[in-house]
């Protein structure tokens, strides 16, 4: 099965509501899709989002690495040279990290196509049903409660409330959201890098304080600031997580030494797709550290990718995969069925996309 061409394609899906975080509003997924062509008449897909405020990579930059580097590098190489074409795809260009993952999540279901045998069970098979969070955008805390509730009435028990934009107001955000659900939705909290380290253990040992029992802290700090991570890691009892302090395999590595978070969040988009994926995974295994699987906003091809991943690995304990019950359309053929926050896995070769409606070839 030899890659014979890279076609790179766009979507555009509309979100329920906007995406509010931190650090940005969107109201559309506009991601870059790959089709990864073969002799054999197979086709591997793969998409990037392209996240510029946090990987750095636009859709011009996912489109020009993968014209101007990828393509290059593996066209006329063979599926079965698995390793190889790995190690070229993560060599021909540094950083890219969101085209890599587009090409790689396209490269891995050729790699199940090949083998005839879905994707998660080539890498662990570990379940093939998983849970995931919905993600509450900030807004004023009134709003805040409405959509809380709103998605309690879709049938989500795990909520992921987006705050970092002004440290007192999260305290109220907080307070008005818990007020609104009781005690038995979770309620996981992502600042996106919003507060300072000593504002970050101030407001959340007074979230500890009130009782709003807060299942864990994302991403407090700003992404390079692992001491600053590791200070709130280290003087609050709210578990923290880290996502945008953590790409690479080095990265992970470095948190998991000096013991700056209590969890990691993987997402394909930051790591460059599956293949460093499975190696933050190993290392949380050996610390003994439990993973989140994210995403950024992004549809169902490559938060498809992502269920592959988090099926197969135990160490995956915790589901923020909730791009594609924010669009309000899914492009996507096949591959896994999501009916609100139960995401489970057919048995279709590869990743069992078998098409994309819509794609603006490009
Ligand atoms: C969509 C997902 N639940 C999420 O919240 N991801 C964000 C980043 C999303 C983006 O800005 O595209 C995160 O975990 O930080
Ligand atoms: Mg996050």
């Amino acid at each position: 099965m030899k890659i014979t061409d890279i076609k790179i394609g766009k979507i555009s899906v509309p979100l329920r509501t906007p995406f509010k975080t931190a650090l940005r509003t969107v109201s559309r997924v506009e991601d870059i899709i790959v089709e990864v062509k073969t002799d054999t008449g197979h086709v591997g897909y793969g998409e990037a989002a392209p996240t510029g405020v946090i990987t750095g990579d636009t859709t011009g930059a996912i489109v020009g690495a993968i014209k101007d580097h990828i393509k290059k590098s593996l066209v006329g190489m063979d599926i079965e040279n698995f390793e190889e074409i790995m190690i070229k795809l993560n060599r021909c260009v540094v950083k890219n990290n969101s085209a890599k993952a587009a090409v790689d999540i396209a490269l891995y279901d050729l790699y199940g196509q090949l083998y005839g045998a879905p994707l998660y069970k080539l890498l662990g098979g570990y379940r093939n049903e998983i849970i995931t969070d919905i993600t509450i955008s900030v807004n004023d805390p009134d709003e805040m409660a409405r959509d809380s509730i709103d998605a309690i009435n879709r049938g989500y028990d795990v909520l992921k409330i987006k705050v970092g934009k002004d440290a007192t107001k999260d305290m109220i955000r907080m307070k008005s959201i818990r007020d609104a659900v009781g005690y038995d939705v979770k309620l996981r909290i992502d600042a996106n890098q919003g507060w300072k380290p000593k504002e970050a253990v101030k407001l959340l040992r007074k979230m500890e304080d009130a009782g709003l029992d807060i299942e864990f802290v994302e991403q407090p700090v700003a992404a390079n600031d692992i001491e600053g991570l590791k200070f709130v890691t280290d003087n609050v009892s709210i578990p923290v997580l880290a996502d945008e302090s953590i790409f690479s395999p080095q990265d992970a590595l470095k948190v998991l030494q000096n013991r700056a978070a209590d969890f990691i969040n993987i997402k394909l988009m930051k790591t460059g797709g599956i293949y460093n994926a499975l190696k933050i995974c190993s290392l949380a295994e050996i610390y003994d550290v439990e993973c989140m699987i994210g995403c950024m906003l992004e549809a169902k091809v490559s938060v498809n990718a992502a269920v592959h991943l988090a099926c197969a690995k135990s160490i995956i304990t915790k589901i923020d995969l909730d791009g594609p019950v924010l669009c309000s359309e899914d492009p996507v053929v096949g591959g896994a069925i999501f009916n609100e926050r139960k995401i489970s896995l057919p048995d279709s070769q590869g990743l069992g996309v078998s098409a994309i409606k819509n794609i603006q070839y490009l």
